[in-house]
């Protein structure tokens, strides 16, 4: 019989340009290169396909946290490290996925990327920010919209005040931490 390494939902939130995508991104790359299986489900990825009926509602928003959750957690059943860098700015919204992860015995671990909107908006990595100034988006969260900063996160990523692969090291720290990598 094999050792299956298990599989987790390891949850990325934080403001558009915080940089979710890319400590994903670099966390999983370390760690695929360790041999572990791995998988990015990328938020603005999945809203081309998947959740392409989705907008920005409240309740828009809801349904494509909890579609990725549910993916997620498909994969972590399965022995997939399942990243899912979402802006997710509801605390209900992910408090629903670490209750369901629970009620399966998956592990699910909730990382804030925390640079703040003064940041998010410098880098503005798709010109939201700008966009909002000038009138064409409504609805931009940390700025015309909520975001709700996680109550007691896993990990919390000062994606604002240390290099990209500082940021990777400490996440890939914490799931070595708990026996997930
Ligand atoms: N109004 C508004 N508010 C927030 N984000 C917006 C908005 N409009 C477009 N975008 C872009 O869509 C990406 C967020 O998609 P998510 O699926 O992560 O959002 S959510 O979890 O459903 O809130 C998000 O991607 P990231 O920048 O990678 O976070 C934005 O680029
Ligand atoms: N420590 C860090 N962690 C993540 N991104 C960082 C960091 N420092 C600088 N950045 C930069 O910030 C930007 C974040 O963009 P992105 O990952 O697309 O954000 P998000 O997915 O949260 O919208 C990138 O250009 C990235 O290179």
């Amino acid at each position: 019989m094999t050792h299956e390494s298990p599989g987790a939902t390891i949850w990325l939130t934080g403001l558009p340009s915080a940089g979710k995508t890319t400590v994903a991104l670099a966390a999983a790359e370390r760690l695929r290169a360790g041999g572990r299986r791995v998988e990015v489900l990328d938020g603005d990825e999945i809203r081309a396909f998947l959740s392409a009926d989705l907008g920005f509602s409240r309740a828009d928003r809801a349904t494509q946290v909890a579609r990725v959750g549910w993916i997620a957690r498909l994969l972590a059943r399965n022995g997939v490290l399942a990243f899912a860098p979402l802006v997710s700015p509801y605390a209900a919204d992910r408090d629903a996925l670490r209750t369901a992860s629970d009620a399966e015995g998956l592990p699910f671990l909730e990382v804030y990327a925390a640079a703040p909107v003064e940041v998010c908006a410098d880098r503005d990595v798709k010109g939201l920010y700008a966009g909002q100034r000038a009138g064409a988006v409504t609805g931009l969260t940390g700025v015309d919209a909520p975001y709700e900063v996680p109550a007691a996160p896993d990990l919390v990523v000062k994606t604002h005040e240390e290099p990209v692969a500082a940021s990777a090291a400490h996440l890939v720290a914490l799931l070595a931490d708990r026996g997930l990598a």
